[in-house]
């Protein structure tokens, strides 16, 4: 069991100022599932979500305490390069935010940065890349038009697909449907299952139905405690806990 852990959190906690947000988080991802986040407004979620690629390190007046190991390194080690963890944890946003480039450029953009220059090395990658969030075919004869121009669903398929360009063992994803229509969001649910093939993802979702239709393991936060982690379908049909019920029944949130 424990060599299919790809990341590892042990009593973390993270503050903004005085107020702390996560308290005491333990949790245990494992190698090519998908993992849901959920739980009401304001319960630390995306907190979560972002300390596992240190992107609230931008935050002055956060602090954390506690261990995020990826493949048992500690990410918040200072020997630990930021762009090499960025690139090893992607992450996919809640509104789709291509960069106002040419769809191959923005898939070429991860590549470049890390020292990719061969053409055709590049060419493979955007192929592969577009094909691997079933996208290719909708875009192949408009590589270099802009991004700006796709709509909100191939937006997003875009995003994830420049965050895979650069191979990273897991993908975050803060609510990658939210801003999308039912059909779109279909679309981005299947993707989701098949990348779990090649990576490990994290995501945080309102949508409990999306939740049950995408995970393996759901975690469910309260308040910045994370009150239940387990098995999907365990924590949508006999939670252990009274407020997973409560919440995933409907009672609050
Ligand atoms: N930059 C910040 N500075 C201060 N407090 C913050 C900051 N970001 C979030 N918080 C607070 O931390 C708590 C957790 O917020 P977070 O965004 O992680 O929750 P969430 O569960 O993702 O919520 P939502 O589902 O609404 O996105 C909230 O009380 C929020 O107000």
């Amino acid at each position: 069991m424990e060599n299919n852990i790809r990341l590892s959190v042990k009593n973390f906690n993270f503050y903004y100022g005085n107020f702390q947000a996560l308290n005491n988080i333990n949790m245990d991802v494992e190698k090519n599932k998908v993992t849901a986040l959920i739980g009401p407004s304001g319960c630390g979620k995306s907190t979560f979500l972002r300390s596992i690629n240190r992107m609230n390190d931008l935050i002055d007046i956060s602090k954390y305490e506690g261990i995020i190991q990826l493949d048992e390194t500690d990410i918040f080690d200072k020997k630990y390069d930021i762009v090499e963890l960025r690139k090893s944890i992607g992450m996919v946003f809640q509104k789709p935010n291509p960069f106002p480039k040419t769809i191959y450029e923005n898939i070429v953009y991860g590549p470049k940065l890390h020292g990719t220059r061969d053409k055709k090395k590049l060419d493979e990658i955007v192929e592969g890349s577009l094909k691997a969030v079933a996208l290719w075919d909708e875009v192949k004869d408009k590589l270099h038009q802009s991004a700006l121009g796709l709509s909100g669903g191939q937006q997003q398929r875009l995003c994830i697909a420049r965050a895979i360009a650069v191979e990273p063992e897991i993908l975050l994803m803060d609510e990658p449907t939210s801003a999308l229509d039912p059909i779109s969001t279909l679309k981005i649910e299947r993707l989701i299952r098949d990348l779990a093939k090649d990576y490990t993802i994290i995501i945080v979702t309102h949508n409990m139905q999306q939740a049950a239709r995408v995970s393996e393991y759901t975690g469910f936060f309260y308040q910045g405690v994370l009150e239940e982690f387990g098995p999907t379908e365990k924590i949508f049909t006999n939670p252990d806990n009274k407020k997973t019920e409560d919440y995933i029944t409907g009672k609050f949130g």
